[in-house]
């Protein structure tokens, strides 16, 4: 849709020619999703807080030692899905650090009391029995994934996600977002994508806004996204989330990103990206929602009866009815949606293993949820 150089020169369009641009997303998201918005009715389930990376915004991540540092067990997993699926929620989130095992004893030793060696088994164990013991489906964002890994999670999840952020080695340098992080290493990053496309995994990603990128590293990052998705399909949702600052981390001081540049970036992905690309943009991060749906958002993401947002614990998810409402003053309806979106659902497609292809399949013959087709 847009060139590498009128996605360059985006950034800092004129006003009335931005206006014109931003006309042009909302429109094509019209055209492509219609005039009603999603979003997933979740729990959050932070398997593991401990973590090798060091991200310099995060306080999701707890050093073994911090007395907030642990592993969930699988009762306190099963008592907050079952209080889930109590209020209807119908997405698990399984959103983790990334092999803690391989960096700290107290992790190794953690799972070792749950008969694991390592997370990802860990995680698959509890993907099974939400599948066993509920009707909630997995989501799994679990960060960099090796081909056996992905194999192996496919058979027990709907879909899985991993933000690419941004595909700058640049943020790798000592004093930047990246610094020590192995996982964010942005070539480990593309070959997870690659790899889920390869496996045919309904794949979330997104970029991260604001952790010290530049405009034309956002536009690589789309392209990158949008180029694998051209190869095999799997991308089904792009989130822009705009980096938040916390007290404690390294980038307690780093200015956020404004609306502005929200909304430009929202309209640079709407217009680069496949149209059947879902984008999405969290509602808890910024309240101004009617400047997201003007920039062409069709999705708000998972929202929560329950739980917290554990990336972001000091910002409460809005009121599911009052999201309804500000979205309906923009003139677009709000329907809930399933974490895979319903072009994946097609049964006997490479996308869906054999038994959540059924599961899938008696879930929405009984609820006819979102299920307009799209892309
Ligand atoms: O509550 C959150 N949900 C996050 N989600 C879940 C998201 O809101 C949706 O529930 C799922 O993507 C299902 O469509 C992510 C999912 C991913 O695959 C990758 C990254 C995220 C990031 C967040 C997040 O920061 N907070
Ligand atoms: C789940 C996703 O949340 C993002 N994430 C982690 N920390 C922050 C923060 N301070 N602000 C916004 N997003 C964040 C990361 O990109 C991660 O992949
Ligand atoms: N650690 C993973 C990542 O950064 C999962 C989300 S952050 C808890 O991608
Ligand atoms: S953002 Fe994810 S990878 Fe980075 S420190 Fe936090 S938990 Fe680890």
């Amino acid at each position: 849709m847009l060139t590498h150089s009128e996605a360059l020169a985006l950034e800092k369009a004129p006003s009335r020619e931005f206006e014109e641009l931003s006309n042009c997303a909302a429109q094509l998201r019209n055209t492509h999703w219609g005039r009603t918005l999603t979003y997933s009715r979740k729990v959050f389930v932070p398997l593991t807080n401990m973590c090798r990376d060091d991200c310099g915004y995060c306080t999701f991540v707890q050093k073994p030692g911090s007395p907030a540092a642990r592993v969930m067990t699988p009762d306190e997993v099963m008592a907050v899905v079952k209080e889930g699926e109590r209020l209807g929620c119908k997405e698990v989130l399984f959103s983790l650090g990334e092999k803690p095992e391989l960096r700290y004893a107290e992790a190794r030793e953690a799972l070792a009391r749950l008969g694991h060696t390592s997370m990802i088994d860990y995680l698959i164990e509890m993907c099974r029995r939400v599948l066993d013991e509920t009707d909630l489906l997995p989501h799994v964002n679990a960060g960099t994934l090796s081909d056996t890994e992905i194999a192996r999670l496919k058979p027990v999840s709907v879909s899985m996600g991993m933000m690419l952020e941004n595909i700058s080695r640049r943020l790798l340098q000592r004093g930047q977002a990246h610094y020590a992080c192995p996982d964010k290493v942005p070539v480990q990053r593309l070959r997870t994508l690659e790899r889920a496309g390869q496996h045919g995994v309904p794949f979330t990603t997104g970029i991260l806004i604001g952790i010290g990128e530049t405009w034309a590293e956002r536009v690589d990052s789309l392209m990158a996204i949008n180029a694998l998705h051209q190869s095999h399909g799997h991308i089904q949702e792009v989130i822009v989330q705009n980096f938040r600052a916390k007290p404690g981390t390294a980038m307690a001081n780093h200015p956020e990103p404004d609306l502005n540049d929200m909304v430009r970036t929202l309209v640079l992905a709407r217009l680069l990206l496949h149209p059947s690309i879902s984008l999405q943009a969290p509602p808890n991060l910024e309240s101004r929602f009617a400047a997201y749906i003007g920039a062409g958002i069709n999705d708000w993401g998972g929202i929560s009866p329950v739980t917290i947002d554990h990336i972001n614990p000091e910002r409460a998810w809005p009121q599911i009815e009052a999201l309804r409402q500000a979205t309906a003053r923009c003139g677009y309806g709000l329907e809930e949606r399933l974490a895979v979106y319903p072009r994946y659902l097609k049964s006997s497609n490479r996308f869906l293993a054999a038994p959540i292809a059924a599961r899938l399949d008696a879930i929405t013959r009984e609820d006819g949820l979102a299920l307009q087709q799209c892309g």
